[in-house]
């Protein structure tokens, strides 16, 4: 039997609800092998952030150089980064690796307001990362950053999407979790055509860690060998099931249910 591997390359969350934990859930639910380069701590939980420890790139370099060199990697996703030098051994290893199909989820802010990636390292990342990922998952607040655009209408998120293509992405999904419209509705783009993606938006407070549950799910698909369209479909009925049946944990913002695809679906 051949196995899909997947490696994603991204902070710890304590509370397990995003960060590695919440995409070793989702690579194991899509029945693909999970493997790890851990980037930095978080001290977390459903209330917030304690604590940042980020980790050496040497760390960084060591922990994605044992994968790829022995169990292989088929496609690789990117979350927490913290710092510029953290981005730089990443854009070299991928490279090194030739690890080519690559999912981006350029994190920035913590739904709890904590910073996870350093103010200057967001240029860098346009210039280090963006053009070598098969796509990128910015949500609004991430994709107004990026482009320098505000993006309250569909009109300005396609132009939006034009303009990090420009990047050197090959396509990119900008997420719409951060509306208040009745509908979650993502925008694919990938130079051909646009495309959404929508759900029914849930008024629940467990949304923590959407955006890496939908990114990992990309990325095991993609592992997988699914086309980067399929992938992107799994995924949004992946976190619409996650976000759909809450688990009641902690006092916060929540995690979502990674069970509920396989049980709901
Ligand atoms: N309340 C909601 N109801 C339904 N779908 C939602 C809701 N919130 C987010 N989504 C969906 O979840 C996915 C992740 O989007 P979101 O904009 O929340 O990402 P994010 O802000 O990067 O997440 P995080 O930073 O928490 O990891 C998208 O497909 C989005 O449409
Ligand atoms: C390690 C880590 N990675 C990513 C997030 C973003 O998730 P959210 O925006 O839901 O807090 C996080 N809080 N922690």
């Amino acid at each position: 039997m051949t196995i899909a591997r997947a490696l994603t390359i991204a902070g710890s969350d304590s509370g397990g609800g995003a960060g590695i934990q919440a995409d070793l859930k989702t690579f194991q639910e899509l029945h693909v092998f999970g493997m790890s380069a851990i980037t930095a701590v978080t001290a977390q939980n459903t209330l917030g952030v304690t604590g940042i420890y980020e980790l050496p790139p040497e760390a960084v370099a060591r922990q994605i150089d044992a994968v790829a060199t022995d169990l292989g990697v088929d496609a690789a996703k990117t979350g927490m980064i913290a710092n510029i030098e953290i981005m730089e051994v990443i854009a070299e290893k991928v490279r090194e690796h030739r690890i080519h199909r690559l999912v981006i989820d350029p994190v920035m802010i913590a739904k709890s307001g904590h910073a996870l990636l350093k103010e200057d390292a967001r240029d860098a990342l346009k210039r280090l990362l963006i053009p070598l990922a098969t796509v990128i998952t910015p949500n609004l607040p991430e994709a107004e950053v990026l482009t320098g655009m505000s993006l309250s209408t569909m009109e300005q998120r396609k132009e939006a999407a034009k303009r990090l293509l420009d990047m050197g992405v090959h396509a990119v999904v900008i997420k719409g979790g951060h509306t208040d419209d009745e509908e979650a509705v993502d925008l694919f783009y990938d130079g051909r055509e646009f495309r959404t993606l929508s759900a029914p938006r849930f008024h629940t407070r467990h949304t923590h860690g959407t955006g890496c549950t939908f990114s990992a799910a990309i990325t095991a698909e993609l592992a997988k060998g699914e086309s980067l369209w399929e992938a992107v479909k799994t995924a949004k009925a992946f976190i619409t099931e996650a976000i759909r049946h809450p688990l009641d944990l902690g006092q916060g913002h929540g995690p979502t249910n990674h069970w509920a695809y396989r049980q709901f679906k």
